[in-house]
C-alpha cells in the first residue's frame, strides 16, 4: 500500500513533472507479482529452485529466498531437517556461490522471489518463511494480497499468535496451528477457506509439496513433472521449461494440490469457486513465452495488438513502434494488423530493472532515459505509432512520448493494449487506491494532453476479453477486470470502506453503475 496522493502538476517553465518525489516512479508501474517455484523429490531440489526463481525473476525484485529438507531421520535428525537462505535484491544477488546449493540440500525445496503488497521491504518479511513447530517444519510462499488480512491478524492475536513479519502471507500456517481438524490436510483446507482474496500458495515440508489456489484463481499456479517421481509447481510455466519439467496441469480455482508419497492428489477446498483470473497477468505481468490455462501470454499480447489496430487504426503513420518490454507482442500484432513496418524505435536497458527509481528529479529524468532511449534514425521525421500494453499513472507513458519527440518524430499516437485502468486492484498488484490512476476521473483528452502524444486510444473490453480467449463459462470467459470496470469478483473485506471513500474523492461519474463489489465465490 502507498501512501501517495495522486498528482501531476506540469511545470511547463522547467519542462518538467515537480510535484511526485522520486518514489513515484517505480509506483508509477504496475509491479511486479510474486513468483514461487518448488520442487518436489529432486537430488538438485534447490539449485532448481534458484533456476526457476531466475525465470521468475520479472515477478519480484526486492528480494528472493529458498528453503530446503532433508529426509526425515537423516543423520539421526528426529524430523527432517530444514535450511533456509533468503536475502534482499535480486535471485543472483542473493545466490551468487555454489556453496549456497550445498548449503540447502536436501530433495524437497521451494523458492520465493517477492514484491511486496503488504508489510514493508525488510528481511523479515522477505519468503519462503519457515515454522518449527515440535512435530513438523512447515515451509510458506504465498502470491497475491489478501483482503481480510487486518481482521484475521487481529483475531488471531488476540488468541495469543505472535507473528513474525508484518506480510498478510503469515496468516495462513497460523490459521493452520489454530485449525481444529483433525489432520494436517484438512486443517489446510479450513486454513485456505478462511483467507479471502488473491493467492497462489506453496508449502513444503520434509516429505511433501503442497499448492493451492484461490476461489478465483486471481494468480496462476502450474504443477509440473521432472520425472522419476520428481514434480514441480511453479508460478508460471516459464519456470517449468527452465528447469527441464514437463507441464501436467494448472491448479484451479478452489483447488489444493498435495503431492506425497510420489502420488499427485487434486482436492477442493471449497464448493464455490468461479474463475476471474487478473487479466494484468496476460497484459504486462507474466512473460510471454509461459501459457496460462492453455493460452500462450505472447498469442493474447499479440491479438490484443491486432484487435487495437482493428479498433483504433491509425492509416496516416510511418511506423510502429512497441515499449519494450512487455509491449513488444502487442506491437507486433498492431504492425502486422495494420500492415505497417514494426520497427525498434526505443531501446530498453537490459540491466536496469522494470522500477528503476533515483532520488531527485533530475536523476529520475535521467534514470528514464538510461532505462529506454529512442533510436533517432528510425523515428526522425516519422509519424509513429507507439503501442503499450498499459498506462496506470501516466508518468512514464509521457516521458518516453517526449523521448520519441525529442529524437525527431513527426506524429506520436499512443495505443494502449488494455482498457483504461480505473480502479485499485486488492488481489496482488501494489495498486490499492484509485487516486493513483490517471484514467479514474480523467478524460479521454486530459490523458493525451498530459501524456503529450499526438492521439491517444485504449483496447476496448470487448477486445480485450477476445484477444485473451479464456473461453470459462463464467463472467469475461473467466478474467477478472475489476482493475477496467470496477467488477470485483469477490467482498473487499477490510478495503472496502477506504475504497469507496477514494472512489467519491475522485468524483467518478460511473461510480453508481462501475463500481458494483459482487461476491460470486465466498
Ligand atoms: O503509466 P506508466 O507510468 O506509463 O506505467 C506503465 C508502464 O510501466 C510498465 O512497464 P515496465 O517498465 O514496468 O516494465 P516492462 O519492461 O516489462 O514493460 C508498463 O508496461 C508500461 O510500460
Ligand atoms: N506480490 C505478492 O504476491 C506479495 C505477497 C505478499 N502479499 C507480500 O506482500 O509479501
Ligand atoms: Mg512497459
Amino acid at each position: 500500500m502507498t501512501e501517495t496522493t495522486f498528482m501531476h502538476e506540469y511545470d511547463a517553465q522547467a519542462g518538467e513533472l515537480v510535484s511526485c518525489d522520486y518514489q513515484d516512479i517505480a509506483r508509477d508501474e504496475p509491479h511486479e507479482e510474486c513468483g514461487l517455484i518448488g520442487v518436489y523429490h529432486h537430488c538438485d531440489a534447490s539449485l532448481l529452485s534458484f533456476f526457476g526463481l531466475i525465470a521468475l525473476q520479472h515477478r519480484g525484485q526486492e528480494g528472493a529466498g529458498i528453503v530446503s529438507f532433508t529426509h526425515l531421520g537423516k543423520d539421526g535428525a528426529a524430523q527432517p531437517r530444514v535450511y533456509q537462505k533468503r536475502g534482499l535484491g535480486l535471485v543472483s544477488e542473493v545466490f551468487c556461490q555454489r556453496k549456497d546449493f550445498s548449503e540447502l540440500p536436501g530433495d524437497i525445496a521451494l523458492g520465493h522471489v517477492r514484491y511486496s503488497t503488504c508489510g514493508d521491504a525488510s528481511i523479515n518479511n522477505i519468503q519462503p518463511f519457515v515454522f518449527r513447530f515440535s512435530d513438523i517444519n512447515v515451509a510458506l510462499a504465498h502470491n497475491g494480497n489478501l483482503v481480510n488480512s487486518i481482521t484475521l491478524r487481529k483475531r488471531l492475536e488476540d488468541q495469543g499468535a505472535i507473528f513474525n513479519s508484518t506480510s498478510d502471507s503469515e496468516i495462513l500456517m497460523h490459521l493452520i496451528r489454530h485449525s481444529s481438524k483433525s489432520s494436517f490436510h484438512e486443517q489446510i483446507k479450513d486454513a485456505l477457506f478462511q483467507v479471502k482474496g488473491g493467492f497462489t500458495y506453496i508449502l513444503a515440508t520434509g516429505d511433501e509439496l503442497i499448492g493451492a489456489c484461490d476461489p478465483c484463481g486471481f494468480r496462476p499456479l502450474v504443477v509440473g513433472k521432472l520425472g522419476d517421481g520428481a514434480y514441480c509447481m511453479a508460478s508460471e510455466s516459464c519456470a517449468l521449461n527452465q528447469i527441464g519439467a514437463s507441464f501436467l496441469f494448472d491448479v484451479e480455482p478452489g483447488e489444493v494440490v498435495f503431492i506425497k508419497d510420489g502420488q499427485v492428489t487434486r482436492e477442493y477446498y471449497t464448493s464455490h469457486h468461479q474463475q476471474a483470473i487478473c487479466a494484468m497477468e496476460y497484459i504486462y505481468f507474466a512473460r510471454p513465452d509461459s501459457v496460462i490455462h492453455d493460452v500462450c501470454v505472447h498469442t493474447a499480447r499479440k491479438r490484443s495488438g491486432e484487435i487495437l489496430a482493428h479498433e483504433t487504426p491509425c492509416p496516416q503513420a510511418d511506423l510502429v513502434i512497441g515499449v519494450p518490454n512487455s509491449s513488444l507482442s502487442a506491437a507486433m500484432g498492431y504492425a502486422e494488423a495494420s500492415g505497417l513496418p514494426n520497427e525498434m524505435g526505443l531501446v530498453k536497458n537490459q540491466y536496469i530493472g522494470r522500477t528503476f527509481i533515483q532520488p531527485t528529479q533530475a536523476e529520475r529524468r535521467r534514470g528514464v532515459r538510461m532505462k529506454l532511449s529512442a533510436v533517432r534514425k528510425i523515428v526522425e521525421g516519422k509519424s509513429i505509432v507507439m503501442v503499450d500494453d498499459s498506462i496506470v499513472r501516466g508518468t512514464t507513458s509521457r516521458l518516453i512520448v517526449a523521448l520519441l519527440f525529442e529524437a525527431g518524430a513527426r506524429e506520436v499516437h499512443v495505443r494502449i493494449a488494455s482498457p483504461a485502468l480505473k480502479y485499485p486492484c486488492f488481489y496482488g498488484i501494489n495498486i490499492s487506491d484509485t487516486r493513483e490512476l490517471i484514467a479514474a476521473g480523467h478524460s479521454l483528452e486530459y490523458i493525451r494532453s498530459f501524456i503529450g502524444a499526438t492521439s491517444l486510444a485504449y483496447l476496448s473490453e470487448q477486445g480485450l476479453i477476445k484477444a485473451i480467449d479464456l473461453h470459462v463459462d463464467a463472467p469475461y470467459q473467466g478474467l477478472c477486470m475489476a482493475y477496467f470496470n470496477g467488477d470485483y469478483p469477490t467482498r473487499l473485506f477490510d478495503y472496502e470502506q477506504d475504497y469507496k471513500a477514494s472512489l467519491a474523492e475522485v468524483n467518478q461519474v460511473p461510480l453508481k453503475h462501475a463500481s458494483h463489489i459482487t461476491d460470486r465465490v465466498q
